[in-house]
């Protein structure tokens, strides 16, 4: 599991930091560490330090200090080292490291212009933890002529321009082949579209501590998922392992109520009742004959994927809610929620259009800030919520962490994914699970399926593929 901190948070966990050991330089530190992942980036793609061309972005805080300190190493170890201020007044103490290490200080972005092919690396100093999302347009111009040069960039904590808090990239932002992270992820290092921009990550330690107070994003790893998924073991039956009551599809969405079921299914639910459309029946018969009918005892339902315009939707949900049994609601069904008052054990799965909705706000704001957004739809309905896209988020109602599922290939955004992940989820909370272990397991395993295929399979396939993928991880589970 990765753990990621809102910007606020790490300043108060760099406070701590520094007050249990005044001594400790941690910008010298950071600064170290960054170097050597630019010694090694150098030394794999040209063979050595010695003779490289580095260009150093540099803006006006103390990012642009950890990146002349860096720079000034570098140069001692004999690479030719360019500083170019680009905002502000550069970090005063930085910059004569690097002159008296013998780098080269220029006037501004004009100067490097002409000839940025030349360089081996750039190191984006410009903003870090303290930047405003977007770049000043004389920058902006400067970071796209890099990314035409193709020159590869090490960013300096994050991208410069991207949102640390909301990985919303609004405006122009470094997109950088690796970030050197110092201290504590960023949640833009989790969320998408920040999450592309940051390349591959490295982390560097600095000692921080965290504690109670502070606001977590806790990312899925495959591990998690193998050690958190409930295997049915040798004592339990098909009502231990959960019975599944799917209440979805339509006649004019048949196939939402078919891919739903093939997601609790293949998800290894005890059983599956059945209360869609005749439609639906007729190839879940041919295809899972294993479904069943008849009503009869359920442990969670799952209602409105592919209901279509569903007259009666709110009384089903209203008899659901009295029933007392955790349930999914999905795509049509969150249109006939109640006005607030459900339970966490109760998973809403919107997308971002259908979070906005329930939210009365547009769905660029939901985009520019997801897990701001999911948090107000856990708060505002009382039930736990898992906000689809790129970036898979659970918010739960009066909790400021959020969990995050294993990111997987883009291709899995297609019509179909939420229905069987909307079955997923349902199977695991007929397992016993609380709603946010179930939302973060069900996106995660769909999303690590579909990462070990060589590109896109329909929904369904998928679905059975998950089967496989959960043999693979029981074999590989360490318990916890
Ligand atoms: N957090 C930590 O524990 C450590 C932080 N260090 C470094 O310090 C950085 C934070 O330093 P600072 O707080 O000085 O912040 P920054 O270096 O991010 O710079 C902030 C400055 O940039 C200006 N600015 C921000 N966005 C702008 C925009 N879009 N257009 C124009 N001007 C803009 C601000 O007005 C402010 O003056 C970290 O990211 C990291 O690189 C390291 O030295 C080591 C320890
Ligand atoms: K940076």
């Amino acid at each position: 599991m990765l753990t990621a901190y809102p910007v606020h948070d790490i300043r108060r966990l760099e406070e701590a930091a520094i007050a249990a050991d005044p001594r400790r330089d941690l910008m010298q530190y950071a600064a170290g560490a960054l170097a050597s992942v630019i010694a090694d980036e150098l030394v794999e793609g040209r063979g050595r330090v010695y003779g490289a061309q580095l260009l150093i972005l540099v803006g006006p805080g103390n990012n642009g200090g950890d990146a002349l300190f860096a720079g000034a190493r570098l140069a001692r170890r004999g690479a030719s080292v360019t500083a170019v201020p680009l905002v502000g007044a550069p970090h005063r103490a930085g910059m004569d490291a690097l002159v008296h290490a013998g780098g080269r200080v220029v006037g501004g972005a004009a100067d490097v212009e002409a000839d940025l092919g030349r360089y081996d690396l750039a190191v984006d100093g410009i903003f870090g933890i303290g930047g405003r999302p977007g770049l000043p347009d004389r920058v902006a111009g400067l970071v796209s002529l890099l990314d035409h040069h193709a020159v590869p960039v090490i960013a300096v904590d994050l991208p410069s321009g991207v949102d640390a808090d909301t990985g919303a990239v609004p405006g122009a932002a470094v997109r950088a082949t690796t970030t050197v992270s110092f201290g504590a992820s960023k949640p833009s290092e989790f969320i998408q579209p920040a999450r592309d921009h940051a390349g591959r990550v490295v982390r560097v330690d600095l000692g921080f501590e965290a504690d109670q107070a502070v606001t977590e994003l806790q990312q899925l790893d495959v591990d998690d998922l193998a050690a958190w998924w409930p295997y049915p073991g040798a004592k339990n039956d098909k009502y231990s392992r959960g019975v599944v009551g799917i209440d979805a599809g339509s006649t004019q969405y048949p196939g939402a109520g078919i891919l739903a079921t093939h997601g609790a299914v293949y998800a290894g639910a005890g059983m599956v009742r059945f209360h869609g459309s005749d439609e639906a029946r007729r190839v879940l018969t041919a295809d899972l004959p294993n479904v069943v009918y008849a009503d009869g005892r359920v442990q969670a339902r799952l209602y409105g994927s592919g209901w279509g315009e569903r007259e009666d939707g709110a009384e089903v949900i209203a008899k659901g809610l009295a029933d007392g049994l955790p349930a999914v609601v999905d795509a049509d069904g969150l249109r006939h929620l109640p006005d607030g008052g459900l339970e966490p054990s109760w998973l809403l799965t919107p997308h971002a259009g259908e979070l906005a909705r329930l939210l009365d706000c547009e769905r660029s704001e939901v985009e520019a800030d997801p897990v701001g957004a999911a948090h107000r739809g856990a708060d505002r309905t009382g039930a736990t919520v898992l906000l689809k896209g790129a970036t898979q988020i659970v918010a739960q109602p009066g909790r400021r962490s959020v969990l995050i599922a294993v990111p997987g290939p883009a291709w899995t955004a297609q019509a179909g994914s939420g229905d069987v992940l909307a079955g997923i989820c349902t199977t695991l909370l007929a397992a016993g699970l609380p709603a946010p272990r179930a939302a973060v397991l069900a996106a995660s395993l769909q999303a690590v399926t579909a990462a070990a295929l060589p590109g896109p399979v329909p929904p369904h396939e998928l679905a059975r593929e998950a089967a496989r993928t959960l043999g693979r991880l029981q074999q590989s589970a360490a318990p916890r």
